[in-house]
């Protein structure tokens, strides 16, 4: 069985405080990008190990064990008891992009897993694997527009659509850590909460609209900030930095039809498509 794990933006990013636990309270809005992985699961007859992982694709930090597709199919093995698979993973969405790509890996695997094994999980129940995944990984069960807020898992619905915008991503070969920009970050409430500014139209969210990490990352890493900067003259409605970077994305006209790739170096991934 095959899945494509797809890449997420935030649109808005207000860190509201710090929690006891050392992790931040934040309001932001989720929306689904069509950037893919690819993820495929097959039974791994008479095997004596559990699992193996092949990667493809863009390189992944860290060992097999601590790819988080391995740790959701754990989580679901405590308990299901699974058989032996053969993970194929097609890494696309670059990683330290704030692009949320991991964590899709990890939702989606649930969700495959779930269906391949027929082990009737409810949205709802897969919601609460996937957030002891990461902060944002159950977002991706859904995988519609949201409103979030807690520490990026207390979700409610927003009347959203930007289909047929057009998105430019532009993700520069700067890692940004995110636990580095959490603790660089000084919580604090936006005049305009977030969920009001999201209903207001597309053209006022360049005043309005707010992603907190860029007033710490873009002073220790001005390339993204100009990566911003280019999107607006090139006629974007929109452009923020996503999560704590390094990626920044332009929503443009959904009549936008301009190939901006080769203005961003050859070392820079660039996206370009409609949003769904
Ligand atoms: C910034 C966002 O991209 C917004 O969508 C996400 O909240 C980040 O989510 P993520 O990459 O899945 O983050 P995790 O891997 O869970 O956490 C990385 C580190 O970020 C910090 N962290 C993360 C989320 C949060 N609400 N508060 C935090 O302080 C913690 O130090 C944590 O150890
Ligand atoms: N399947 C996976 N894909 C990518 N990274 C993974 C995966 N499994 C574990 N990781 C680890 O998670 C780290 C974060 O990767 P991820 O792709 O989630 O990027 P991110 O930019 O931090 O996303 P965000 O901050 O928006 O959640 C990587 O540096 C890597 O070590």
């Amino acid at each position: 069985m095959i899945t494509f794990p797809n890449a997420k933006i935030n649109l808005g990013l207000n860190i509201v405080e710090k929690r006891p636990d050392g992790y931040h309270n934040l309001e932001t809005v989720f929306y689904p990008v069509p950037v893919e992985d690819a993820l495929e699961v097959n039974i791994w007859n008479e095997s004596t190990q559990k699992f193996r992982l092949h990667q493809a694709g863009l390189e992944i930090a860290g060992e097999a064990e601590n790819n988080l597709v391995v740790k959701a199919y754990k989580l679901l093995d405590e308990r299901f008891n699974l058989p032996p698979v053969d993970i194929h993973l097609f890494k696309h969405i670059p990683s330290g992009a704030g692009l949320g790509g991991g964590s899709s890996d990890a939702a989606y695997m649930l969700k495959l897993l779930n269906e391949k094994f027929n082990l009737k999980l409810s949205d709802k129940n897969l919601e609460e694997y996937a957030a002891r995944l990461g902060a944002d990984c159950a977002f991706f069960i859904r995988n519609a527009p949201t409103y979030a807020e807690g520490i990026g898992n207390i979700f409610s619905p927003i009347s959203l659509s930007l289909k047929g915008y057009q998105i430019v991503l532009v993700k520069p070969d700067i890692f940004v850590s995110t636990r580095d920009a959490f603790a660089q970050i000084k919580p604090h409430r936006q005049e305009i909460p977030l969920k009001e500014v999201i209903k207001q139209p597309i053209e006022e969210w360049k005043e309005r609209m707010v992603n907190d990490f860029e007033e710490s990352v873009f002073p220790q890493f001005p390339a993204i900030k100009e990566i911003k900067e280019k999107l607006y003259q090139e006629g974007a409605v929109y452009a923020a930095m996503t999560g704590s970077g390094s990626s920044v994305f332009g929503l443009f006209k959904p009549e936008y039809n301009k190939s901006v790739k080769e203005d961003f170096g050859e070392k820079t991934f660039v996206y370009q498509g409609a949003l769904k």
